[in-house]
């Protein structure tokens, strides 16, 4: 019997990529209030890789202290662009907003991921994903969020690469399932290491 795997995440898109991957692993989500520790860590003054790589350090954590035994994946993911903080909007007005002021420029989602068992985190992986965003119409904006909400909701860049959201960029510089919020590779890489998948 091989080594327990919680997937720390109310994410759909985190929990698709494992069981795509085959990866036997259970979901617990964390109990975190993460809009109160991203305001306090960024009026600290917190880089947005460090503050990916909190969150994702406090969600494993607080599922993990419950399952010692088990390998507990927490993740976050920040998106910066030009110093700005974004997080997955709420409304469609939101989505259409966001997207507008990320038109035309680059912007970096920063994606963490921890590994907690036995009481302390064994591993960790940031990555940072650079995206340059086309300069979009207004209309284009508007009929984008129209045909993809709800969908985009649950991203906090208001788009969904692996869908329309494609069109929206010029360029993507870094790695593609860390734009959908896990480093997945590399956490199959650990997972393989510890004997908990087999190869
Ligand atoms: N399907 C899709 N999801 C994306 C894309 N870009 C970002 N995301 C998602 C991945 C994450 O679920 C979400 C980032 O927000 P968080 O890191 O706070 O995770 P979330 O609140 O979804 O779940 P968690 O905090 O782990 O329970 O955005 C994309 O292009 N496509």
């Amino acid at each position: 019997m091989s080594q327990k795997i919680i997937l720390a995440s109310g994410s759909a898109i985190r929990a698709e990529l494992l069981t795509r991957a085959d990866v036997p692993y259970e979901v617990v989500k964390p109990r975190v209030d993460e809009e109160m520790v991203r305001a306090s860590l960024l009026a600290e003054g917190e880089s947005p890789r460090n503050l990916a790589d909190a969150l994702a350090q406090l969600k494993s954590e607080r599922v993990g202290m419950k399952h010692p035994d088990a390998l507990t994946i927490g993740c976050d993911q920040v998106l910066d662009c030009e110093g700005k903080v974004f997080s997955k909007p709420e409304t469609p007005e939101q989505a259409r907003d966001q997207i507008s002021a990320l038109s035309g420029k680059g912007h970096s989602l920063h994606t963490a991921a921890v590994i907690h068992e036995g009481g302390r985190p064994v591993w960790r992986k940031s990555a940072e994903v650079k995206l340059t965003m086309r300069t979009l119409s207004d209309s284009y904006i508007g009929s984008y969020v129209t045909r993809n909400w709800p969908a985009i909701s649950w991203s906090c860049g208001a788009y969904q690469v692996e869908a329309e959201g494609s069109r929206l960029f010029s360029r993507i510089d870094g790695d593609y399932f860390a734009i959908l919020g896990l480093p997945l590779l590399e956490i199959l890489d650990y997972l393989i290491l510890r004997g908990a998948l087999e190869t």
